[in-house]
């Protein structure tokens, strides 16, 4: 009898750099946020020392994740290029940069579109009555402002990753709206490479806390996204925040793919560790699942980006492709 292959599911060997934990909004489940003017910028030379000792390592992607500065701030031109900057220095240094740093103008999306080979805003839930909620201090959370970033990503030929925050107030009929405003947003550009489902989960410092989405609801989003997402767009779930670790399986089984960007530290949940790579990988080949590192853009995307960050991907694609590298455990694991 013939083997049957294992399906693969794929994750991105990323570490995460934090410009700034400041941040004007404050959304009431936020455990990463500082008040504006207490958290120090992370500055070019720290981010290069960190950087460098991941180089011998198994990282592809640097995830840009920021706080934010009120757009009509004066220190918005500053903190925009801090974060061109700290992406500029990740790709001199052999790293891939996806950023998600909250809404950008259209002008701040071009300009870290050069630096960048994927970027990334959680759509989180259209509904408006959220903004009574949990973003009642949260004047970035608007819904019509985060489609405005979805739909000049496309026009911008950005390779976009966007998500459902699930689980802060919101009903099923409100997952439905959401992930239709995507499905037909990527029907016009074909731009949006992945969709996370988030589920909440409450933390040591934010200043509501509320119940944790069940395991059953969470299984209907998936079946949900599953069914209205078209297949050309990777379902992605945080594994970190999938527990017990057996539900990671149902979640596959259900049509999730992706597992997301795998690293040391989930800076917005920091109080779930990520299993590493080498545990994930043995949970996951234990039942019939193949673990697979990928870039943070998807190969459909590489012609959009521009010249400059083309050697890098190829480098990258090259490495996974080579026998030598194509398992996982040839990449050797970071210990950071
Ligand atoms: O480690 C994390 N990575 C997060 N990522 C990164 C993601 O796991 C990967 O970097 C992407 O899959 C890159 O393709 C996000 C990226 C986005 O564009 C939007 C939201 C998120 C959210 C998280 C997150 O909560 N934790
Ligand atoms: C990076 C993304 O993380 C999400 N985010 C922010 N706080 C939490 C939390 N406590 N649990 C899960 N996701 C969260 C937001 O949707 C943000 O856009
Ligand atoms: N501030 C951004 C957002 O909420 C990204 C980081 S959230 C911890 O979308
Ligand atoms: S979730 Fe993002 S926008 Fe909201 S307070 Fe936290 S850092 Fe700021």
């Amino acid at each position: 009898m013939a083997a049957i292959a294992p399906q693969t599911i794929t994750y991105s060997p990323a570490y995460t750099l934090v410009p700034t934990y400041e941040c004007f909004n404050r959304c009431t489940y936020c455990n990463f946020r500082h008040d504006p003017g207490k958290s120090e910028w992370l500055s070019i030379d720290q981010a290069r020392t960190r950087l460098r000792g991941l180089q011998s390592q198994a990282v592809i992607e640097i995830l840009i994740l920021s706080g934010e500065v009120h757009p009509k701030s004066l220190r918005r031109r500053a903190w925009v290029q801090r974060i061109y900057d700290l992406c500029a220095l990740a790709l001199e240094m052999g790293f891939l940069p996806h950023t998600n740093v909250g809404p950008l103008s259209f002008e701040e999306m071009l300009y870290l579109k050069q630096v960048n080979v994927s970027m990334g805003l959680m759509l989180e839930q259209l509904t408006p009555k959220l903004l009574k909620t949990v973003h009642r201090y949260a004047p970035s959370k608007r819904p019509a402002v985060r489609l405005q970033q979805l739909i000049w990503a496309g026009k911008l030929q950005i390779p976009f990753t966007t998500g459902l925050l699930l689980g802060i107030g919101e009903t099923e009929a409100d997952w439905w709206q959401t992930l239709s405003a995507i499905a037909h947003i990527h029907q016009q550009w074909g731009h949006i490479q992945e969709v996370i489902l988030q589920p909440h989960q409450t933390g040591r410092t934010q200043i509501e806390s509320r119940d944790q989405l069940s395991f059953e609801r969470f299984k209907t989003a998936i079946l949900m996204a599953h069914e209205i997402l078209p297949p050309d767009i990777t379902l992605q779930i945080p594994p970190n925040l999938v527990n017990p670790q057996a539900a990671l399986l149902t979640c596959l089984e259900l049509g999730a793919r992706d597992i997301g960007g795998i690293g040391p530290k989930d800076e917005v949940n920091p109080d779930y560790p990520h299993l590493q790579q080498p545990a994930l990988s043995r949970l996951l080949a234990a039942h019939g699942w193949q673990l697979k590192p990928r870039l943070p853009v998807y190969p459909q995307y590489d012609d959009w980006l521009s010249a400059h960050l083309r050697p890098a991907i190829n480098q990258w694609r090259q490495r996974l492709t080579n026998p030598a590298f194509a398992s996982v455990s040839a990449l050797s694991s970071p210990s950071y």
